[in-house]
């Protein structure tokens, strides 16, 4: 579904992300970890048009070239992200929000009568139908995480980029939450690439974690895999020393 080839991005002499390869296959959730500094949410710039990544780059979505493409056309061909720091509008209501994502997500134009359909559709999904009528700013941070979800989901993504979802998080929040990334993949048939740093929420879920330090990807594979790999161990403790 995506297949990112040597991908590169530079700021002035620093490589932040140094001739990364990966695939991300139909249906599958992968996750991307990595110290601070790792160039993990680079990389997500690099692949949603956010930042243009250095020339010799490719990143094909379905088989086609992505690169040169603006982040709200990338986002219309199903590739769509959720942001570190939550992006819903606070002064509309739930369903407002979530009728954003149904909107403006998609190639095909969608009629205000099937964008409300699909909106309904993701707000039952991901168990906010009842807060729909809400202001969003009066919504706590598990709410609003679930929110930016729907709007994601009402645009029919076929990939969906999480970033750092699970933070600020209560332990039964982060369950609930992995619980419904894992039923957008079962069934919804979305992929999921998903950066993270709480590993209890990652490790839980993924089939496949990418790990990158200092630019370069250093390890990938299974969490078990990823778990017992002494270089990432080494990565992860000289980031806390
Ligand atoms: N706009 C920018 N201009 C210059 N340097 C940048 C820019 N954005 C990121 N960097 C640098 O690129 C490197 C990778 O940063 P990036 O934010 O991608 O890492 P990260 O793995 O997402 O880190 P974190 O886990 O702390 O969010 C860092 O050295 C960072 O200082």
């Amino acid at each position: 579904m995506l297949a990112v080839t040597d991908l590169r991005k530079e700021f002035g002499g620093l490589v932040a992300v140094d001739d990364v390869n990966f695939e991300i296959g139909d249906e599958e959730i992968v996750g991307l970890i990595g110290p601070n500094g790792a160039g993990k949410t680079t990389l997500f710039n690099s692949i949603t048009g956010v930042l243009e990544p250095e020339d010799g780059t490719r990143v094909e979505f379905d088989g086609t070239d992505i690169v040169a493409l603006e982040t709200h056309a990338i986002a219309r061909k199903g590739l769509v992200r959720t942001f570190q720091i939550v992006r819903v509008f606070d002064e509309m209501t739930v369903f407002e929000n979530v009728m954003t994502g149904a909107l403006f997500g998609n190639e095909e134009s969608v009629s205000e009568r099937e964008a409300e359909e699909r909106s309904r559709d993701a707000l039952e999904f991901i168990g906010l139908m009842d807060k729909k009528d809400m202001t969003t700013g009066n919504l706590p941070i598990a709410q609003k995480k679930q929110l930016e979800l729907a709007r994601a989901l009402a645009s029919k993504p076929r990939l969906l980029l999480l970033d750092e979802i699970a933070s600020g998080l209560t332990p039964g929040e982060i369950a609930e939450l992995t619980d419904t990334i894992r039923r957008l993949r079962d069934e919804r048939g979305i992929s999921v690439f998903w950066i993270e740093h709480i590993m209890d929420a990652i490790m839980g879920v993924a089939d496949r974690i990418i790990v990158l330090n200092s630019g370069r990807k250093l390890a990938e594979g299974t969490p078990d895999e990823i778990r017992d790999n002494k270089e990432v161990i080494e990565a992860y403790l000289g980031d806390e020393a």
